[in-house]
This record gives C-alpha cells, sequence and structure tokens, in this order.
C-alpha cells in the first residue's frame, strides 16, 4: 500500500489544537503531517509584530509545542523568508502540499497570494481554511452591496450567519514522518526582550491554548454574570481578557461561544449577559469587515476629510506624546492607564476610550502616534482591532465616536471609578488620597493634599494640558474640516 506523502501545517495565528479547522483537514487527508511556525515579520511591514506581542508570541509557541508532543508531534521552527521556508521544507519532508489558516490584514494576504500561486506552480497543493472569525469579511454586504461602515445592520446581518455551533475535537495523535527536518532552537527567533522590562506580563498571564482555554472556563464560571453591567469598571476583572488569546488563535470565537453559551444555557439572567459577549466579539468581526475592505486605514482615516484635521507638529508635541507614554500626564485616569498597558501589555477597554480621547482631543495629536504605541506596547495588538479602535475615538472611523465627543477624564473617572481604586492600584502616588481629589488631584484643597503628604508638581505632575481649553480647542478644530 502507498502512504501519501505528509502535509505541511503552516501554524500562523492558529496556535491551538482543538477547533483547528486546517490541522483537521491535513490529518483527514494525510497519514502524517509536518508542522511549523516560521518567523518571517518582515512579510508583516509596516505592521511588523510589535515587542509586546512578540513577547507573548514566545511564550504561545513553547505552548504548542508542549501540546504537540502531547500527541507525539512537536513544532518545527524556521526563521525567514516564508516561501523559501516552505519551499526547503517540502524538499526536506517530501510533502506535496500545505496547509494554512487564513489571516486578514493586507500585508499578510498579499503574502499568502504571492505564496500560494508559487507553490501551485511547484506543483504543491494549497488548502487555505478559516480559523479565526464567524463570517470572513467578504461573505457580509449591505442590500445595496458594499461592505458595512456601521456596527448594528453588520451585527445584525451577521447573527443568522454564525456557523452551527460544532468544536472540533484536539486530536490525541498526531503523526508525523519518521524523520523530522531540523528545527531552530526557539531562542534562537529572539523573541524575548533584551532588556527585562516582561516581569509584569510574566506575572499577569498565561499564553498558549491551555491558558485561553482556562481564562475561558473561569470567566464563564466566575464573572459571566457581572459582564453587561461590570465591563465598563476598570477596577473589576468582569471582561473575558481573551484578547492577546484571540489574536493567536489559541482559542477561536466558537470556543468562546460555547463556554458562556452552555454556562448560561437555561437562565435568562445569564443568557442577557453571554448575547453581551457574542456582542464584542461582533466588533471584532467588524473590524476584520473594515479593514479588509478599507486597507488604507491603518494609516488614513476612513473619511478623508480627517485627513485636513489641523493636528499639533511632531516638534511641538514630542514632549507631551512621551509624558502620555510614560503616564505621567498629570490626569490620573490617563496615567493608570497607560501604567497598566506598560507592565501588563494590557488595558481595559474603557480605560483605552479614555486614553485615546486625551490623547486625539486633548492633546491633539494624531491617532496614528497613539496606535503605533499600542501596537508595539499591546499584546493584543491587533490591526484590525487597534485601527477600530483609534479611529472610532478619533471620530473619523466607521460608527464613531462623534467628533464633538471628548470624553472628560475626569467625569469618566468619577463614574466608572468612583472609589478610585484603579487610579489607586497604578498611581500609588495618589493612593492616601480621598476617590474626589484622587480623579483631579489640581482640584484638591491644599490640606487634602498635605493631609495625603503629595506635592503636586514634584510628587506627582500637574496636568500637561487645561482641559477646558484643550477641549475646546479640538472642538475648534474639527469644527474647521466639517465647515471646509
Ligand atoms: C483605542 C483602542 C485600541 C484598541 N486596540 C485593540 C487591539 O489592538 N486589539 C484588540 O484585541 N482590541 C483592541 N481594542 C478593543 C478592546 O479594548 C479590547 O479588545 C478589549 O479591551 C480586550 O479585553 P477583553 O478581552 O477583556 O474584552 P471583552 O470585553 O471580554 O471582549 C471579548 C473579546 O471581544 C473582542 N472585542 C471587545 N471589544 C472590542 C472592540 N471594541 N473592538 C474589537 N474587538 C473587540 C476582543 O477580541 C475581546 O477579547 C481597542 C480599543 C480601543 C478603544
Amino acid at each position: 500500500m502507498t502512504t501519501r506523502p505528509p502535509a505541511i501545517v503552516w501554524f500562523r495565528r492558529d496556535l491551538r489544537l482543538t477547533d483547528n479547522p486546517t490541522l483537521a483537514a491535513a490529518l483527514a487527508a494525510h497519514d502524517t503531517v509536518v508542522p511549523v511556525y516560521i518567523d518571517d515579520p518582515d512579510s508583516e511591514a509596516p505592521w511588523t509584530p510589535g515587542g509586546a506581542t512578540r513577547w507573548w508570541l514566545h511564550h504561545s509557541l513553547a505552548a504548542l509545542d508542549e501540546r504537540l508532543r502531547a500527541t507525539g508531534a512537536r513544532l518545527l521552527l524556521r526563521r525567514g523568508d516564508s516561501l523559501t521556508a516552505l519551499r526547503a521544507l517540502i524538499a526536506e519532508t517530501g510533502a506535496d502540499a500545505v496547509y494554512w489558516s487564513r489571516l486578514y490584514e493586507p500585508a499578510t494576504i498579499a503574502r499568502d497570494r504571492d505564496i500560494k500561486q508559487a507553490l501551485r506552480e511547484d506543483g504543491v497543493e494549497v488548502h487555505s481554511h478559516n480559523a479565526a472569525l464567524w463570517c470572513e469579511p467578504w461573505t457580509l454586504k449591505t442590500g445595496a452591496g458594499d461592505p458595512y461602515r456601521v456596527f448594528t445592520p453588520f451585527w445584525r446581518a451577521l447573527q443568522p450567519q454564525m456557523p452551527a455551533l460544532h468544536i472540533h475535537r484536539a486530536p490525541q495523535s498526531i503523526p508525523v514522518p519518521k524523520r523530522m527536518p531540523d528545527s531552530l532552537a526557539l531562542q534562537a527567533l529572539g523573541l524575548r526582550p533584551k532588556i527585562a522590562w516582561d516581569l509584569g506580563m510574566q506575572a499577569t498571564w498565561t499564553p498558549g491554548e491551555t491558558g485561553a482555554l482556562t481564562a475561558a472556563a473561569d470567566f464563564a464560571k466566575a464573572s459571566l454574570g457581572n459582564y453587561r453591567e461590570g465591563r465598563d469598571f476598570p477596577a473589576r476583572a468582569d471582561t473575558t481578557r481573551l484578547s492577546p488569546h484571540l489574536h493567536f488563535g489559541e482559542i477561536s470565537p466558537q470556543q468562546v461561544r460555547a463556554a458562556v453559551q452552555r454556562h448560561a444555557a437555561g437562565q435568562a439572567r445569564l443568557e442577557d449577559d453571554a448575547s453581551h459577549v457574542l456582542r464584542e466579539l461582533g466588533w471584532r468581526e467588524f473590524a476584520h469587515h473594515l479593514l479588509f475592505h478599507y486597507p488604507q486605514t491603518p494609516e488614513a482615516p476612513l473619511y478623508e476629510k480627517f485627513a485636513k484635521l489641523p493636528w499639533r507638529q511632531p516638534r511641538d508635541y514630542a514632549a507631551d506624546l512621551a509624558a502620555w507614554q510614560q503616564g505621567r500626564t498629570g490626569v490620573p485616569i490617563v496615567d493608570a492607564g497607560m501604567r497598566e498597558l506598560w507592565t501588563t501589555g494590557w488595558m481595559h477597554n474603557r480605560v483605552r476610550m479614555i486614553v485615546a480621547s486625551f490623547l486625539t482631543k486633548n492633546l491633539l495629536i494624531p491617532w496614528q502616534e497613539g496606535a503605533r504605541w499600542f501596537w508595539d506596547t499591546l499584546l493584543d495588538a491587533d490591526l484590525a482591532n487597534n485601527t477600530l479602535g483609534w479611529q472610532w475615538t478619533a471620530g473619523c472611523g466607521a460608527d464613531a465616536a462623534p467628533y464633538f465627543r471628548v470624553f472628560n477624564p475626569v467625569l469618566q473617572a468619577g463614574k466608572f471609578d468612583a472609589e478610585a481604586a484603579y487610579i489607586r492600584s497604578w498611581v500609588p502616588e495618589l493612593s492616601a488620597l480621598p476617590p474626589d481629589a484622587a480623579h483631579a488631584p489640581w482640584q484638591a484643597k491644599p490640606a487634602i493634599l498635605a493631609a495625603a503628604r503629595l506635592r503636586l508638581g514634584t510628587d506627582y505632575p500637574l496636568p500637561i494640558v487645561d482641559l477646558a481649553a484643550s477641549r475646546q480647542r479640538a472642538l475648534d478644530a474639527y469644527q474647521a474640516i466639517k465647515a471646509g
């Protein structure tokens, strides 16, 4: 009996064995498979993965290798140009097919298209699958045949198209060729930082499929019932914190859906919370839809008139940008968010909106600067979600907050961090202040500051910008382009 040559399973951002249709298809058609990850950051330029996501990737690859070894396989690591690496692996193994899960950024789409064509010309089969989304970006169109630009009708159209809730089980055994080719050592990819700024991330996260499944199950059990009400309060742990796991495909949206729906089944109150989680995942789908149809949007506003917005110039805003990045703006909720980001590689969604509004509106710094900083520091940095988040807050993207909506960071803190617990945990200089003073220390009476032994301007900065005057400056700037 002749056996079919092996298939290469090219892992990218589908770093899991459960509910992985690509792996399942390769195993169904071949006797053996060769799992590989190729580190090829240049092919994603100009959005080569940032420092934080590369840290996550290091640990996620280690976790995937461990999972594969438990099935009798292992993960090969290669680096450099993806096509060259795949061709070398085909020559070394005699593989006659390559399987991968589709990606949706402009650079990865173009790269994969070229690789598919080149391999097919080489006589190698290529099979790609959807392992990341409920609905791939091209499946939904408005009645007029256009892409959606507004979330609610998009979500209404998506829900009936959701695939049946069938989860592929993780294979128990993954047969590999008797002689597996050589692999680079994980350390050789150089994914971890040279300076140890990752201690806070190590203490906070468990990258990998097992970490993702545990986080989803723990959320369903402990926090699902608080999601709808609690998801806006940064001091509470009421959101899933699955974003980096989802970005790397350590868990699929279907698995999250299964975790929350199964837990909620038959309990109306929990079912409502579960539907809110699904709706947030719907925003993730919407972000991918937008990026696919408007590939210019990581750099340019979706609505072109916003390109004319009179932003400040780099030489004028450099010091303010640095203060924002370092969490030293003198506006506590902003500084708390930026410090949470720096330490843990993550920031609560409500605070992401506040810091982004502060940067783009109070400081009048182009949203692209903020998007770049998030790109390098977020563990969940995702071109689709990050682009949508920044354009939404700046008011120039799909379904965006209206341009005239400028978040007041003091009111936001009062509403969503009333006891200042979040501020205190990230800005310890303010921990002795009562909540009102911690929200806006520059408004506190001298006696309150003295009682807390806080010298404003020395122990903690005065605000780098006047909130009311800068709000007005932003409104004027936005008004100018509206009129123009
Ligand atoms: C300026 C800005 C930048 C952002 N950049 C990113 C980014 O780079 N990567 C990223 O994953 N999210 C980004 N977001 C969206 C959102 O803040 C995070 O997805 C969320 O905070 C992750 O926490 P969670 O997993 O606990 O979310 P949950 O509330 O538990 O939501 C579950 C999942 O739904 C998805 N999701 C939730 N909210 C959104 C949203 N608004 N847009 C798209 N998907 C969403 C995420 O995959 C998330 O993990 C950004 C938001 C803003 C305002």
